[in-house]
């Protein structure tokens, strides 16, 4: 069913016709015409795209941290111990700044963001928070539908892989229960990777992805990436690649706009919107 209101009836009429093809979008209205929700999501009439228009893409890239593992809350509990020494508290919206960059572009933003910069530089904030880190990375835990998603893709030869501002540090430590599961990807690129000259929203990591699949670098309008980040979607946006977004819920709606789809999880991927082969309990 379409059930589509709207400030007057011709407004309603084009929409309804715009989006005729998809028989189960329920919309109810906001106070602004250029704004939905769907469930409980809002939704911008520009990332309203009939599944049917979207680009058959051929490749996938993953995000890591806060996409396939579960990491970005150890980053968010250092921060915060951190912090409070300084009687300051950690927020989302710094948060929103500094996930999916580079280690040390995400700390300047850190002690700048958060005027501690005098009393700790960036590079100091990475040796206080190294210690944490390493006694939690060894504990992640995969997202939910993450093994889900990588194994069907994989199983079904879809080239897939990994583009994380992690570095290989990290990632070692991160990954080192996950080993077979990302065994499953054709390569990763890390953030201190050579090509790799600027983090997330910089192209840099995807442009770099896209050029390691076999037959590289494959057109990016044919590529889908899975991202977490606003500085991922934003990079993937400068790579000129579909991006499908599973933020945290309390990032800010404000910093969803750009992704082409938003899920609350990647349970909640139907492959076959994008053109790759339907999960076998979906097409049967
Ligand atoms: O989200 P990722 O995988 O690009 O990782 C980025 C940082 O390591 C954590 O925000
Ligand atoms: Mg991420």
């Amino acid at each position: 069913m379409l059930q589509v209101c709207g400030p007057n009836a011709a407004f309603q009429g084009t929409i309804r016709y715009l989006f005729r093809p998809c028989p189960h979008l329920i919309l109810t209205p906001q106070s602004s015409p250029l704004f939905f929700t769907c469930g409980s999501r809002k939704i911008g009439l520009s990332k309203m795209v009939n599944p049917a228009c979207r680009p058959h893409v051929t490749h996938v890239i993953f995000d890591m941290d806060g996409l396939l593992l579960d990491t970005e809350k150890f980053y968010t509990e250092v921060q915060e111990i951190i912090l409070s020494r300084y009687n300051k508290t950690f927020d989302w919206s710094l948060k929103a700044k500094m996930m999916g960059k580079k280690a040390i572009e995400a700390a300047r933003v850190f002690v700048e963001e958060t005027g501690i910069s005098d009393s700790l530089t960036a590079e100091d904030f990475l040796v206080e928070r190294e210690a944490m880190l390493q006694t939690m990375f060894p504990t992640s835990e995969l997202m939910p539908g993450a093994s889900q998603l990588v194994r069907h893709l994989h199983a079904n030869g879809i080239p897939i892989c990994v583009a994380t501002g992690s570095h290989k540090r990290h990632f070692d430590l991160k990954t080192q229960r996950h080993r077979e599961l990302f065994s499953l990807m054709h390569h990763v690129v890390l953030g201190d990777d050579p090509e790799v000259k600027q983090g997330k929203p910089s192209p840099d990591i995807f442009l770099a992805a896209a050029k390691r699949f076999e037959g590289g670098p494959i057109d990016p309008r044919k590529v889908l990436v899975f991202e977490d980040a606003p500085s991922g979607v934003g990079a993937a946006r400068n790579a000129g690649m579909s991006v499908v977004m599973v933020p945290d819920p309390r990032l800010d709606s404000a910093h969803r706009e750009a992704a082409d789809q938003i899920l609350s999880s990647l349970l909640e991927f139907n492959p076959a919107d994008w053109g790759l082969p339907p999960f076998q309990d979906l097409a049967s």
